[in-house]
């Protein structure tokens, strides 16, 4: 009977720190190499001062508590972390292509084959959330990386919290990925499911393929148009990419398709299931 490793204790000593990688609302990101190993990861520096008038201690809790126990090929790996008088530090998984949102914005949006795996892959990734009974909350460009073969990494659980919840938290940041349920006046907005994360990926999908979110305006319309699941897709949008986004965007969240039949759609199926690599060679040659 193997005794389990012991937990390591890392400390900034056992790391050769390279190149920044990017900034977040609280720290930066570094490319680092840990020295015995010659292991490369991301090194993530948060400041605890910055954390606590930011309010976002709990955040950052939850994050290496939740993301530390994730193992799985679609959500970036929390190896450990550790902290000094000033600093906390999470050692991340490097991601070789970094962050979508980049891609995005510099291809304005994704040929629909891409967009379909980038969506097949998150399907996966929040299936195995779920199951563990863990809402992400926060899908958006913004959290998601991609790994050196151009895999979806997700990240950033410091959003993330155990189904079913009732937490009462201040959202900042973007109102575009808000699902109605979280947007409603009065008691049970804070009482939610993890069809949260269904609603989001019907706002990533779309932000995928047209390039802006759906529900994109001023904030005082955004909610509105959230609240009535007011959007039109543009028409170069393939009828069967806007069947998907359509069955996602439900206000009813008992009403939305399920992470199952997300990667049973034929849109997903016409893209991600190997006996259709035929498709792949005319989309990738036409470019649509
Ligand atoms: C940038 C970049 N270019 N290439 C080629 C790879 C990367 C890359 N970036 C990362 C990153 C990375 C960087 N910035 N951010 C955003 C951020 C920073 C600080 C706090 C919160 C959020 C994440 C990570 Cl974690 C993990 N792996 C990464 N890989």
């Amino acid at each position: 009977y193997e005794q389990p490793a012991p937990p390591k204790q890392f400390h900034l000593g056992m790391f050769e720190i390279g190149r920044p990688l990017g900034k977040g609302k609280f720290g930066r990101v570094y490319l680092v190499r840990e020295r015995s190993s010659g292991f490369v990861c991301a090194l993530k520096v948060l400041h605890k001062n910055e954390l606590k008038h930011g309010g976002a201690e709990t955040q950052v809790r939850r994050e290496i508590e939740i993301q530390s126990n994730l193992r799985h090929p679609n959500i970036l790996r929390l190896f450990g972390h550790f902290h000094d008088s000033k600093r906390i530090f999470l050692i991340l998984e490097f991601a070789g292509k970094g962050e979508l949102y980049k891609h995005l914005r510099r291809e304005q949006r994704f040929p629909e084959w891409k967009a379909a795996q980038y969506v097949a892959q998150m399907a996966a990734a929040l299936k195995y959330c779920h199951k563990k009974h863990i809402i992400h909350r926060d899908i958006k460009p913004e959290n998601i990386l991609l790994g050196i073969h151009g895999e979806i990494k997700l990240s950033d659980f410091g959003w993330s919290v155990h189904a079913p919840s009732n937490r009462r938290e201040t959202l900042c940041g973007t109102l575009d990925y808000l699902p109605p349920e979280m947007l409603k006046p009065g008691r049970d907005k804070n009482v939610y499911s993890n069809k949260v994360d269904l609603w989001s990926l019907g706002v990533l999908t779309y932000e995928f393929l047209v390039g802006e979110a759906p529900f994109e305006d001023t904030p005082v319309m955004t909610q509105r148009k959230i609240s009535r699941g007011e959007m039109t897709v543009p028409a170069f949008v393939s009828p069967l990419a806007k069947d998907l986004i359509k069955r996602l965007l439900v206000l009813d969240p008992e009403k939305r398709i399920s992470l199952d039949e997300v990667q049973e759609h034929p849109w997903i199926i016409k893209y991600c299931v190997k006996g259709e690599r035929a498709s792949m060679r005319e989309s990738k040659s036409t470019g649509s």
